[in-house]
């Protein structure tokens, strides 16, 4: 059968065995249409059937978290692990507590985290997971009875060489301490390497909180480098204001330009003097409010209420919000409006629409699964850490970060050079990604 039609057997059976999970599809289409000149040269892809079994989860666990409300009342979640595979080390990847959170969720992520992974060039293996839990709102003991509880049952499925879990969306420093302190006190194991984002009082490493952010920036500015330009004196737009884009914007601001808009789920803020990173971070890290309180302490500022962040003009856009956030209108807007460069720092942010179009209009466009592997690279440098019982200063670990980064933007670069999609990053990512994580694979036999 000719390559290309079997890539597409291959896609109508996944979503024939995995219906309704349209994430999922998404994901895993991306990656076939981009990798069929790697599988031209290795025949023994092909022959040993290493692209279906790469799109079959090695493990999938549900299950029930029942906890107490403030008021008393029984709740009932549902929990989420995917185990994807583990050819280059044990499973990788962050817990997301959304109530939108169901298995095409995190299936797509745990897809998307194998090849992320890979790219860091570092030993961990691909997984994911979460529950359709709402935080928003939730008081402190909430949220601990709820992950106490998630955690009596993830306990049994994770471990330090086994599935490493760490944050996403809804999961940060206070819900992995809670987590931890559940599987301490379950196992009776102080076994630090178990979860990575721990608080630095117990086991956690310097610049894992900023990570993702950072190195998302790391990243563009090597695709800008590679263009002959710099952050100096650009104008930036990111969407969000949690984690990732927090530390985004304290990266572009380092670096010399100015974010002039941020956003959450009720709309965005624009601050035509460059937003105060400090001030949203007391908003969302410390009193985990809206982003339209930003106007309050900075009235020369607008709250644009329900409208899309990416209706305002900038040179570099970073979605680092959430999937399918930045839509084909949006990309004619950023493109119209002189949009040079977009970095990924959410998890599929950018529609496929959108992200043709900005291949077509020559925008340099880094993919999540390149731009933002800064976060779990980190997190395997918190294992080494831990593994070692050591601990790195924050100068040096950023300094491995950016190498990290810089070492992920070459390949992809080269990779897509190499198989004649020059500038091409998603290619180069897909390709180089699949590769590394197949060869492990027919090294292994069939498992
Ligand atoms: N935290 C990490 O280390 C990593 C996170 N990511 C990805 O980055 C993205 C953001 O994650 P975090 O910052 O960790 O989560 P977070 O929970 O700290 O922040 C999420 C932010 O996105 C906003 N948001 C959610 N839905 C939105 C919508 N429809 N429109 C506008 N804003 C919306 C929320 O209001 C919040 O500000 C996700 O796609 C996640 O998978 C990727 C790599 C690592
Ligand atoms: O640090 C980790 O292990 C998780 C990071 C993550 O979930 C991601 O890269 O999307």
């Amino acid at each position: 059968m000719a390559l290309h039609d079997r890539l597409e057997q291959v896609y109508a059976n996944v979503v024939d065995r995995n219906p309704g999970e349209t994430e999922f599809h998404q994901a895993v289409r991306e990656v076939l249409e981009s990798i069929g000149p790697a599988i031209d040269e290795n025949p023994d892809y092909a022959n040993q059937k290493i692209i279906e079994r790469i799109c079959e989860p090695e493990r999938q666990v549900i299950f029930r978290v029942p906890w107490e409300d403030d008021n008393g009342e029984v709740q009932i979640n549902r929990g989420f692990r995917v185990e994807f595979n583990s050819a280059l080390g044990p499973y990788k990847g962050g817990l997301r507590f959304h109530p939108s959170v169901y298995q095409g969720t995190v299936k797509f992520l745990g897809f998307e985290q194998i090849f992320k992974n890979a790219l860091t060039g570092l030993p961990i293996g691909g997984g994911k997971g979460g529950a359709d839990f709402d935080p928003k709102g939730r008081s402190d003991s909430e949220v601990m009875r709820f992950c106490q509880s998630f955690m009596t049952e993830l306990h049994r499925h994770i471990g330090e060489y086994v599935d490493v879990p760490a944050g996403d969306i809804g999961v940060g420093s206070r819900e992995i301490g809670y987590l931890f302190g559940q599987y301490k006190r379950i196992t009776n194991r102080y076994e630090s390497g178990v979860l990575t984002g721990k608080h630095l009082s117990f086991g956690g490493a310097r610049v894992r909180t900023e990570a993702t952010g950072y190195g998302c920036v790391f990243f563009v500015q090597e695709m800008l480098t590679a263009k002959g330009r710099s952050f100096d004196g650009t104008q930036v737009v990111v969407s969000g204001s949690g984690n990732v884009a927090i530390y985004a914007m304290e990266k572009v601001h380092q670096l010399g330009g100015t974010v002039v808009a941020c956003s959450d789920s009720s709309g965005y803020v624009y601050d035509e003097q460059g937003i105060d990173v400090q001030l949203v971070k007391q908003l969302k890290e410390v009193e985990r409010t809206r982003i339209s309180d930003y106007v309050e302490t900075r009235p020369s500022a607008k709250f644009v209420p329900q409208r899309s962040v990416w209706e305002v003009p900038c040179h570099v856009a970073l979605p680092s919000a959430t999937q399918n956030e930045l839509t084909s209108v949006d990309a004619a807007n950023l493109i119209a409006n002189g949009c040079i460069a977009v970095g990924e720092g959410a998890n599929m942010p950018t529609t496929p629409d959108a992200v043709r179009m900005f291949h077509e209009a020559g925008v340099a466009f880094g993919p999540g699964k390149a731009a933002n592997a800064a976060g779990v690279a980190t997190s395997a440098l918190e294992m080494q850490q831990n593994a070692s019982r050591d601990s790195w200063s924050f100068d040096f670990t950023e300094r491995r970060l950016q190498e990290i980064m810089k070492d992920i933007h070459a390949r992809c670069h080269a990779t897509a050079e190499q198989y004649g999609m020059p500038g091409n990053y998603v290619a180069g990512a897909n390709i180089s990604g699949f590769t590394n994580v197949a060869d492990a694979m027919l090294r292994l036999g069939l498992i």
